[in-house]
């Protein structure tokens, strides 16, 4: 007698609520078989906790069919995750492609909430600098923002945004972080040690949906995305999951230092999401006299841009060390009257205005 038998013979059995047998729907777990004794868990919705005698006796019965003398069954209470799943299961989608989403209202079509994604080709070109002066110049333009912060490996935001605290949980819910009028989450909140402390399991693939699904965000208008430098699962699964997710590409000045930046753009367009365009960071320094000086090269952006067939949205130039932080916004906004600042704004403008 295999597990195969097993759910062979109980293939038949369907709880009344979903309408499809229990096995296929992956509610019958944890199957072990000793001669004619068999154990195993059958995850149920609380609210169907009614129709346990029932299916327990089908189970049974069906058993004894198969010459199992003997089963002790394990009920267990369904999380939200397997409810989700099961929901994808019933409208015939496949759970591994796309999981936990068709409940999330935030990526509804008509949810009203733009999502923008920040990427590079490489680390430490500024993307988590673009991520959260973006998104505090859409705040200041009076537009609701949320961060994900989804650099799994090197995520910043929160030191970046000055947080020191972590996401609470109401109602089963996790609610982020808000500072400055901006609402954050990070992979960083959930990681001690590298250890996950709020969901276990595999933690790159439930992340994206957890943050989608599982966080009370409210109303939102703009959700900006922290991507992990590169093009790795992370990048496609935000690609996969929030199809209408638009991408801005970070790059620095240097020609000859975009090829990656480039397939990551690449991807955005061979899955079809629209890229707003190309920002060149740390293009260019002016010195106190007003001198600009090109330090590390000129012309990568608007190569990137060529490359991509978009446009090269902005040119940030490289601040001071301690020239332009203000106490009244996070260590990394840049202070209202510096030239970076200026630009932000601009840009957030254009992008309410969808004049890119
Ligand atoms: N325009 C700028 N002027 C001065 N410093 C900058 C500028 N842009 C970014 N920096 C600094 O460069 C460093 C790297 O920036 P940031 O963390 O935003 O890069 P990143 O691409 O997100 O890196 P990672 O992928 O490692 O997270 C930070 O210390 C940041 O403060």
């Amino acid at each position: 007698m295999t597990k195969e038998d097993l759910v062979a013979a109980l293939t038949h059995l369907k709880d009344h609520e979903h309408e499809r047998p229990l096995a296929e729907l992956g509610l019958i777990r944890d199957i072990t078989i000793n001669k004619d004794h068999a154990a195993l868990s059958v995850l149920l919705d609380p609210d169907m906790s009614a129709s346990k005698e029932s299916i327990g006796e089908q189970i049974v019965s069906a058993l004894k069919g198969i010459g199992i003398a003997d089963v002790h069954i394990r009920f267990k209470a369904i999380s939200n995750e397997e409810k989700n799943d099961i929901i994808a299961i019933k409208l015939n989608k496949s759970v591994r492609r796309a999981p936990t989403l068709m409940n999330s209202p935030l990526v509804a079509a008509d949810s009203g909430v733009t999502f923008i994604a920040i990427a590079s080709g490489k680390g430490g070109v500024g993307k988590s600098t673009v991520t959260v002066n973006l998104a505090a110049a859409l705040a200041k333009q009076g537009k609701r923002v949320g961060i994900i912060d989804a650099d799994v490996y090197g995520y910043s935001i929160p030191e970046m945004m000055g947080i020191h605290d972590l996401p609470k949980k109401h109602n089963n819910r996790i609610v982020p972080v808000e500072r400055h009028g901006i609402k954050v989450i990070s992979t960083g909140f959930f990681v001690q040690g590298n250890k996950p402390v709020v969901w276990r399991g595999p933690m790159l693939g439930k992340m994206l949906s957890t943050f989608l699904n599982e966080v009370e965000w409210g109303q939102l208008d703009f959700i900006v995305l922290d991507l992990p430098p590169g093009t790795g699962d992370i990048a496609l699964d935000v690609h996969n999951k929030i199809p209408q997710c638009s991408e801005i590409l970070v790059t620095t000045p240097h020609p000859t230092a975009n090829h990656v930046a480039a397939r990551a753009g690449e991807m955005a367009i061979q899955t079809n999401h629209p890229i707003l365009g190309v920002i060149e960071n740390m293009s260019y320094f002016t010195d106190p006299s007003g001198q600009r000086h090109d330090l590390f090269g000129t012309g990568g952006g608007a190569a990137l841009a060529e490359q991509l067939n978009t446009k090269l949205l902005a040119e940030i130039p490289l601040s001071a060390p301690g020239q332009s932080a203000d106490p009244e916004k996070s260590p990394a906004v840049f202070g209202d009257d510096s030239e970076q600042w200026r630009i932000f704004m601009n840009l957030a403008q254009r992008i309410i205005n969808h004049d890119i």
